[in-house]
């Protein structure tokens, strides 16, 4: 369980990132975690030997200035030697997470799984939406205030679900690659190429308009349903109808495959910084005689993205609908898929925060945005205060032109529209600054990465953790699951 390396010995950019890797062992090693990589420069017996285990596309041409590595799932990472963040991203993934033990998954699957297919069993077989009722919208509710996530089996007609996933495999020719944030903001003229050739997320994706696939106008009716009960039922618990309370909003469906061969989703949090809007996730699951070896579960942990925790990992089986939040209450990842995973994906998006940035903002007055309610009423029910209000009620609903800069400049002051940037550099530590900036300088040459990072600051005493936001390598100290526990 290593992650093979493979690495041009005559190469200095790759000894560079070499010297990074062995470093971060170092780090590992002086907390006690086993060895997470094996070296093996190139050319040499010991990297012929790795070489002959990997066949197909995924085996180099040439080795020439590169650090190649190979994880223990197959997933091959083809470039490390200007940019070894993901690979030690890897070596980090290894070293800390921890899977649930068997009371935690008990105390997991008591709340969020088995109380919700007891409740299925019991409903009558004739009725179609068992999960209507106030008692399953009970425990759907309760799962998602105590656990975060809820799992509802049999959440759609068959014949619903056949022609969803027959609708998915016919426009496969025509899905794209799913795109990361960073991917998403790349501009014109830069390298798209590269940043989607990241292997942090392998599927391809449609999103549909409304009716335009099959099957797909009855999914959104149901889960539509299913939101609305949770805002209004009673019998919700009344922190999650209040959650739920300005969550009048949905994408259109995003169908994705993930085509085997290892293809994953490395973990994220939908909603990084609590401001694209998006509140729930809801994700339905059409794979037919799925097993343990086919991989691709949904791999849920325990809150926040520093959390090496492990709660549950979901097997994405046929006709079952997984709900969670999309905050940092719910890191996640997609495990590595050993054959075609569909899944579709619904983001409900809440109108208070969305009115806080521009996008968000200006998402609302899209067509391509479903509002579950009357457009107006629910953009007025998510304003803070009279000003915002009347603003509101003087916007025409669909802007599909944008709106013009001098409109914007009057909307960023009134409604405190604040960027990505500006919330990040809130959030960020004096710490967070501190390692950015050295591991800039241990990339670029300049200082050996023990000189970078001040080894008396943070080794041996405080093992570093890496996280991806955003596709952005961050590295913080772990606060909580160390090796102590
Ligand atoms: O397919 C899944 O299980 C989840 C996919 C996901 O996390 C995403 O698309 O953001
Ligand atoms: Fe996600």
């Amino acid at each position: 369980m290593v992650i093979q390396v493979i690495y041009d010995v005559a190469c200095p950019v790759c000894l560079r990132a070499i010297q990074l890797v062995t470093f971060r062992e170092e780090t590992f090693r002086s907390s006690g975690v086993a060895s997470t990589v094996q070296l093996s420069p190139w050319p040499s017996g010991a990297a012929e030997d790795v070489l002959r285990g990997v066949a197909g596309p995924g085996r180099p041409a040439s080795l020439k200035q590169k650090v190649w590595a190979k994880l223990p799932s197959g997933l091959i990472l083809p470039e490390n030697q200007d940019d070894p963040m993901r690979l030690i991203y890897e070596m980090e993934y290894l070293a800390f997470v921890r899977l649930p033990t068997a009371s935690m998954l008990a105390r997991v699957d008591g709340v969020a799984l088995l109380p919700l297919q007891r409740a299925r069993q019991n409903a009558q077989a004739s009725v179609p939406r068992w999960w209507s009722s106030p008692e399953s919208l009970r425990l759907c509710a309760t799962a998602l205030k105590e656990e975060n996530f809820a799992v509802l089996d049999g959440f759609l007609p068959e014949e619903v679900c056949q022609a969803l996933a027959e609708g998915a495999k016919r426009s496969r020719p025509s899905m794209v690659r799913g795109a990361t944030g960073a991917a998403a903001r790349v501009s014109p003229g830069q390298d798209l190429a590269k940043v989607l050739n990241q292997p942090s997320r392998g599927d391809v994706v449609k999103f549909a308009d409304e009716g335009q696939m099959p099957g797909c106008q009855d999914f959104l009716d149901a889960l539509d349903a299913l939101v609305d009960a949770l805002k209004t039922s009673d019998s919700v618990e009344v922190s999650v109808r209040h959650r739920l309370s300005c969550v009048d909003w949905a994408n259109s469906a995003m169908f994705a495959i993930y085509p085997g061969g290892a293809s994953r989703y490395i973990k994220h949090v939908d909603n990084t910084l609590g401001t694209d809007g998006r509140r729930l996730t809801a994700v339905l699951y059409l794979n037919r005689d799925w097993c343990e070896q086919d991989g691709g579960c949904l791999r849920i942990f325990e809150p926040t993205m520093q959390s090496c925790q492990v709660k549950r990992d979901i097997e994405p089986l046929w006709n079952r609908l997984v709900v969670f939040w999309s905050t940092q209450e719910v890191p996640h990842e997609v495990l590595s898929s050993y054959k075609d995973r569909l899944a579709v994906s619904v983001w409900f998006i809440d109108g208070a925060e969305s009115l806080r940035s521009r996008e968000p903002f200006e998402r609302l007055f899209s067509p391509k945005l479903r509002c579950l309610g009357d457009r107006r009423q629910c953009l007025l029910k998510a304003a803070k205060n009279e000003d915002e209000r009347a603003v509101l009620a003087a916007l025409p609903l669909e802007a599909t032109h944008g709106f013009s800069e001098a409109e914007r400049r009057r909307l960023a002051r009134l409604f405190g529209w604040r960027t990505e940037e500006d919330v990040q550099r809130e959030l960020d530590t004096a710490q967070d600054r501190a390692i950015r900036s050295a591991l800039e300088k241990a990339l670029q040459g300049g200082q050996t990465p023990a000189e970078a990072f001040g080894v008396k600051a943070f080794a041996p005493k405080k093992p570093l953790h890496f996280e991806i936001v955003d596709d952005e390598i961050m590295m913080r100290e772990r606060p909580k699951f160390g090796l102590a526990d």
